[in-house]
């Protein structure tokens, strides 16, 4: 019932462990997974876990929909000016309000639309690294020529709104039920944060893409992170709850690193019942925010903030983001992406590396 993917050479805190098991005590809980970026959070991160006629809001949190995004630009890699693009970049506000291409779109909290929000979420010019599976890499469209956005976002305060209301009315532990008005209510309600989510991730990709004067911007992968999804096993409707877990059952998906590491385009193997149909979504955490700053501020220069070991360019308005978000504080993300092949989860189509991170 519980299922943790680690190897011998992986590190996931016991912590994260403890909270896990305590999560899979909850009633119609079937299946709990701790996919190798687990760590800490309000609950688990990196987590996936199964249920059955009930659901459980909390678990997934507040950032509904959240979720990575991959976007053409048709930039080719030598023609690709990064300091030019950089400066762009640095004046370029997000939270100006978007255009009137959202005029007509009903949702609350419509104006949060096409702006990144804090912390790790992020926009981020890559370069195909290396190419693992050049036969996937022609499916999904991507050309290792050429320069392409990742976007990492999620439905900012509208996720919030829908998690505080249940939260309110409801206890967390008794979760809802199946047929009842509040899980119908509740799950109408996600949905609807998934798509603001999903069309948040377009917009800012949108935004950034005109910045930097890109004549393309076609979507050509995105996955959500935070979300409880329906599934069919054996014509019983089961509920996939993700906190930080991509699905695997639709696809290639993005696996982040970090902005001093490279990420993974992956495809995950097919009916992965035992992990909750799931694989890692990211590096995870290897450090808590809390301590960051203590830990880091003496070992940075000014010079290597702004760009790393990797040469990647950060752009950022909250000073706390160098250090909260640092690549130091991940884990290896080589390490996640090994331990899901060893355990056949994936197999790795291309890295990618970043080139510049935006998170205004
Ligand atoms: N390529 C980058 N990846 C990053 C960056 N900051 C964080 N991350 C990765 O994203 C996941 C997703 O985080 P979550 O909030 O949804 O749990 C995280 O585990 C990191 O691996 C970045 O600047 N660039
Ligand atoms: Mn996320």
């Amino acid at each position: 019932m519980i299922k943790i993917v680690k190897s011998e050479k992986s590190w996931i805190e016991s912590n994260a462990v403890d909270q896990l098991k305590k999560i899979s005590t909850l009633k119609g809980i079937i299946k709990a997974v701790g996919l190798p970026d687990l760590h800490i959070g309000k609950t688990p991160v990196g987590a996936s876990y199964m249920t059955k006629d009930i659901i459980y809001p909390h678990i997934i949190g507040n950032d509904i929909g959240c979720g990575i995004g991959l976007f053409s630009t048709g930039f080719k890699k030598t023609k690709f000016k990064i300091d030019k693009s950089v400066k762009k970049l640095e004046k370029l506000d997000m939270l100006e309000y978007t255009s009137d291409s959202i005029k007509n779109i009903d949702f609350p909290f419509k104006e949060k639309l096409g702006t990144i929000g804090s912390g790790n979420h992020f926009a981020e010019f890559e370069e195909v690294n290396k190419v693992y599976d050049e036969k996937a890499l022609n499916e999904i469209g991507i050309n290792k020529n050429e320069i392409y956005l990742l976007v990492h976002s999620g439905s900012r305060r509208y996720g919030e709104y829908i998690l505080n209301k249940y939260i309110k009315e409801y206890s967390c532990q008794n979760g809802l039920e199946l047929g009842s008005d509040a899980f119908n209510e509740y799950m109408n309600e996600h949905n609807k944060a998934v798509e603001f989510a999903k069309l948040n991730r377009e917009i800012i990709a949108h935004k950034i893409s005109s910045c930097v004067n890109s004549k393309e911007n076609k979507k050509l992968l995105d996955s959500v992170h935070n979300s409880i999804t329906p599934k069919k096993i054996q014509d019983e409707i089961h509920y996939i709850h993700r906190k930080g877990a991509s699905p695997s059952d639709i696809g290639y998906v993005v696996v982040a690193g970090s902005r001093g590491s490279n990420s993974y385009i992956v495809k995950p193997t097919d009916n992965l019942l035992d992990y909750a149909f799931s694989v890692s979504h990211g590096a995870g955490r290897k450090w808590s925010r809390f301590g960051c700053k203590e830990k880091l501020e003496k070992v940075y220069s000014k010079k290597y903030v702004r760009q790393n070991n990797m040469k990647c360019n950060l752009i950022y308005s909250d000073k706390n983001v160098i250090y909260e978000e640092a690549p130091e504080a991940y884990k290896n993300i080589e390490r996640v992406i090994q331990d899901m092949v060893d355990e056949k989860m994936i197999e790795v189509v291309a890295s990618l590396k970043p080139l510049i991170t935006y998170k205004k």
